[in-house]
């Protein structure tokens, strides 16, 4: 596990990646959201090793709350390519970091160097999901509590969550910090969020919206990876309950306060803590396997 890891064995690994997922964003700039997120929830259950591509019953993939990932269709695309030039070499699991850390540079992000060199986890079960991944219900001291578990700090989740400048989400996700009353006026049960920011969310979800409905976690720069996250938690418009929370607790409200006047900060900062994100749990050496289809474990 190394930077470079691949210059002997596929020297063009990182450019592979980086191209699929270049003119997949092109093609659809929901891409580079899904791809991101697509590192969290893989990082998170089982380290990052590619737990989170396996397809098939009762895999982690198919549990309810991995139900909303997408991006799969890039990383096999990605995977597909290398297998064509640097046959069983390439781990699925560095690509879903490559991916990732390419779409937070295509839309304006800071450009982070990674070690690679990440093996393929034979493990993917449904029943580790929902004891791994943050629920938008958790206090800060729960999500810290989760974050430390994995090696990442309280800073750590003030900087990662700022990956909600980028992407959008199901009306599901914040639907219960409001309610629409019998006369269609709002009222609010999380009181911490923004009345006309609410009313604008209930206008985008109304009752009986499609379940694929979607909102932009970032309306202001919804495309562009910048520090807008954090303004908007300062001005009660966080989407999720998680959001709103880092600004009512001491130990993360100046972090978000500081991000919010400083870009550059931001950036030098999500350098750092993406680099832990992407080192949490990983499978080196002769542990784990190269995938040869990313959705499938090798037989
Ligand atoms: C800290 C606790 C976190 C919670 C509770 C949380 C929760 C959520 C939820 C509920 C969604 C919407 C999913 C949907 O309905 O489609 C979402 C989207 C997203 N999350 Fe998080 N998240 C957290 C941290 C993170 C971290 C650490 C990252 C990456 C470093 C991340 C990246 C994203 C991205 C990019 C999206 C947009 C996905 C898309 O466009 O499809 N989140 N998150
Ligand atoms: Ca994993
Ligand atoms: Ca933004």
């Amino acid at each position: 596990f190394s930077f470079g890891f691949y210059a002997a064995t596929c020297p063009a690994a990182e450019l592979m990646v980086r191209s699929t997922v270049r003119s997949a964003s092109s093609v659809d700039p929901t891409v580079p959201g899904k791809l991101l997120r697509l590192l969290f929830h893989d990082c998170f259950v089982e380290g990052c090793d590619g737990s989170v591509l396996v397809e098939g019953n009762g895999t982690e993939r198919s549990d309810p709350a991995n139900r909303s990932l997408g991006g799969f269709e890039v990383i096999d695309s990605a995977k597909r390519t290398l297998e064509i030039f640097c046959p069983g070499t390439v781990s699925c699991a560095d690509i879903v970091v490559l991916a990732a850390r390419d779409a937070v540079e295509f839309t304006g992000g800071p450009s982070v160097e990674v070690p690679t060199g990440r093996r393929d986890g034979k493990i993917s079960a449904a029943s580790n999901v929902r004891p791994n991944i943050v629920d938008t219900s958790f206090s800060v001291d729960q999500m810290m509590n989760l974050f430390s578990s994995k090696g990442l700090s309280a800073d750590d989740l003030v900087i990662l969550s700022g990956a909600h400048t980028i992407g959008s989400a199901h009306c599901s996700a914040f639907s219960d910090r409001f309610r629409r009353n019998p006369n269609g006026k709002l009222t609010l049960i999380d009181a911490s969020l923004d009345g006309a920011y609410a009313d604008e969310l209930m206008r985008r979800c109304p009752a009986g919206a499609a379940s694929s409905a979607t909102v932009e976690n970032d309306p202001a720069t919804a495309f562009v990876f910048d520090n807008q996250y954090y303004r908007n938690i300062l001005s009660h418009k966080g989407l999720f309950q998680s959001d709103s929370v880092l600004i009512s607790d001491g130990r993360t409200r100046a972090q978000v306060e500081s991000f919010a006047k400083d870009q550059i900060g931001f950036f030098e900062n999500w350098a750092q803590s993406f680099l832990k994100l992407s080192s949490v749990g990983v499978k080196s050496g002769d542990e784990g396997e190269i995938r040869l289809s990313c959705s499938t474990n090798n037989v």
